[in-house]
């Protein structure tokens, strides 16, 4: 496990050809677009948890049956604040650094707790979010940062606040059939209050033909959600959508505030102001696309923890939502790197698996209804909703599948009715041992696993005119562990799971968290050069990365 958690991976800035055996259909053309921790030392310090290592893009491209292999840190603030001083300046989820440690710590805490909530990282290693025909890597504080998807350049840094009040905002938005995104952050402690806010960017900007103009800056308020606490909203890593309404869960994995705002001084890290309540109730709102309101009813379940949902949608009045969810939140305890390097099998056990649970609320309420009776009459789904006083629904999720995560679906099928979910299999480690398709409707499922191989998410792409919804290919950057084996893209058929052709390249892959997939059709011709902005970049380049 070393291998894969212990080492600075180094970048791979030519484009590397694959060793392709197989067969690549010659319809898929495109690149797989990847982001996820490279490095977790920088000079003699290190980094505490997986989640803090240093966003390294990479990218597959396929072109007429052959595959090139590209990587490269982004070139973030905080990349280069840390390479400069040769040493962690920047804070991350589990780990507290001191930018300065020659100047007196209590006067830069002063500076710091004078503004309440402290600027938080630009090392967007979570995913990438298309945004028009930007591409920009995320992680889920309030930066992006714009990369160019075909050299990884790095470009400018986006700060949501400057469009609308967020502090925090997913790296799982969701996109309309137009290209608009819908995401979801929290503003905290804003004018007096907390609240998680769902904002637009828009695909297109019209600017009377004007070239040019960013959809970024023009990101506005769709509507918000009051917070339950003050000083302790919920942390969350994405929402759910289906035609007409948006599903967000209001967890009982609370961040606390004033932890936060203290942290710095008490050299606390942003993960130890985190933590499950398993006392409370998850909410769960649903808002009501159409008017921007949530329904009236107070919809709840038991305490869980989720961090991906899969997809929702709506039935016979009612509205179901698939998502992957957790007793506890012992997941993020597991990341830390303390526990994923000393002995992997013993200290990576996860003490609750994650599990694909269906939830159904009724969206209209039937005002006769008994009390405790169940109010979802649908023949598809066992999860159930029942009926208490004064407008509460409890909903009781039916379980799935027991061992999956980081889902994927065909996209098209998004907030629709959908039978297919393309995931990584994980039993009591974090860590996936396969790829799978789980089948909703027979509950059964297809698996694709190697020895000492170690898949990332799956993601499905569309045979072009597909009929079917799994009609398509899988694929997934696998990392290996085995001397003799080179890390590969595995491509499958997503109808029967199995393998079509491989790409193996001869690097040293990291293990990533999200990505997607843009068709060849999706090119700008005009990005496929790098930019003057990235031109002028280049030529002012900082030292390279020590690793
Ligand atoms: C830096 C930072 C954060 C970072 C969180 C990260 C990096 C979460 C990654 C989650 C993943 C990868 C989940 C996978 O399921 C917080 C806590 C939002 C807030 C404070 C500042
Ligand atoms: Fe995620």
């Amino acid at each position: 496990m070393d291998i894969i958690f212990g080492r600075n991976k180094k970048e791979q800035l030519e484009p590397l050809r694959a060793r392709v055996t197989g067969r690549i259909s010659a319809w898929l053309q495109g690149t797989l677009l990847r982001s996820g921790p490279g490095m977790h030392t920088v000079g003699e310090t290190r980094y505490n948890h997986w989640f803090d290592g240093l966003a390294l893009l990479h990218s597959f491209t396929i072109r007429d049956g052959k595959i090139y292999y590209r990587s490269k840190y982004l070139r973030s603030d905080t990349y280069n604040a840390n390479i400069e001083a040769n040493r962690i300046v920047v804070s991350e989820f589990g780990t507290m650094a001191y930018p300065d440690p020659c100047k007196n710590i209590f006067s830069k805490a002063f500076s710091y707790l004078s503004h309440t909530i402290p600027d938080f990282t630009d090392n967007c290693l979570i995913n990438i979010m298309k945004c028009g025909e930007d591409f920009c890597a995320t992680t889920e504080t309030n930066y992006i940062r714009k990369i160019n998807p075909q050299t990884l350049e790095t470009l400018e840094k986006v700060d949501y606040r400057k469009h609308v009040a967020v502090n925090l905002a997913t790296s799982h938005p969701h996109y309309d059939d137009a290209g608009n995104v819908l995401n979801i952050g929290t503003s905290i402690v804003d004018k007096g209050k907390t609240k998680y806010v769902i904002f637009k960017i828009p695909a297109t900007v019209s600017g009377g033909g004007k070239k040019g103009l960013s959809p970024l800056k023009h990101m506005e308020v769709f509507c918000s959600i009051a917070s339950h606490s003050l000083l302790s909203p919920s942390y969350y890593h994405s929402f759910g959508v289906t035609e007409s309404y948006i599903v967000f869960l209001e967890q009982p994995f609370k961040m606390d505030i004033l932890k936060m705002a203290t942290a710095y001084l008490r050299g606390a890290s942003w993960a130890s102001c985190l933590a499950f309540h398993r006392e409370d109730k998850t909410y769960i709102h649903i808002i009501d696309q159409r008017t921007r309101k949530s329904v009236l009813t107070k919809f709840y379940t038991d305490p869980m923890v989720v961090f991906h949902h899969v997809n929702a949608y709506e039935e016979d009045s009612c509205l179901l939502f698939d998502v992957i969810a957790y007793e506890d939140s012992s997941l993020y305890q597991l990341f830390y790197l303390a526990n994923l390097k000393k002995s992997f099998e013993e200290n990576s056990r996860l003490t609750s698996v994650p599990a694909l649970k269906r939830f159904a609320v009724p969206l209209h309420m039937d005002k006769n209804a008994e009390m405790g009776s169940n109010l979802i009459k649908l023949s598809s789904t066992t999860a159930r909703a029942l009926k208490e006083e004064e407008d509460q629904v409890y909903c009781q999720p039916e379980l799935l599948y027991e061992g999956l995560e980081l889902p994927r679906i065909n996209y098209a099928h998004n907030g629709k009715r959908y039978r297919y979910v393309f995931a990584a299999e994980v039993q009591w480690s974090p860590i996936p041992t396969k790829v799978i398709k789980y089948d909703i409707l027979t509950k059964s499922s297809l698996k694709w696993g190697e020895v000492h191989c170690w898949p990332a998410e799956p993601v499905f792409v569309p045979t072009p005119g597909a009929e079917d919804e799994d009609h398509g290919i899988i694929l997934s950057a696998i990392a290996s562990t085995d001397p003799q084996k080179l890390p590969f893209l595995l491509v499958l058929d997503a109808k029967t799971f199995t393998e079509l052709a491989r790409a193996s390249v001869d690097v040293e892959m990291h293990l990533d968290l999200h990505g997607l997939f843009i068709p060849g059709a999706d090119w700008d011709a005009g990005k496929q050069a790098p930019s003057r902005e990235e031109r002028d970049r280049a030529a002012e380049r900082r030292v390279a990365p020590r690793t």
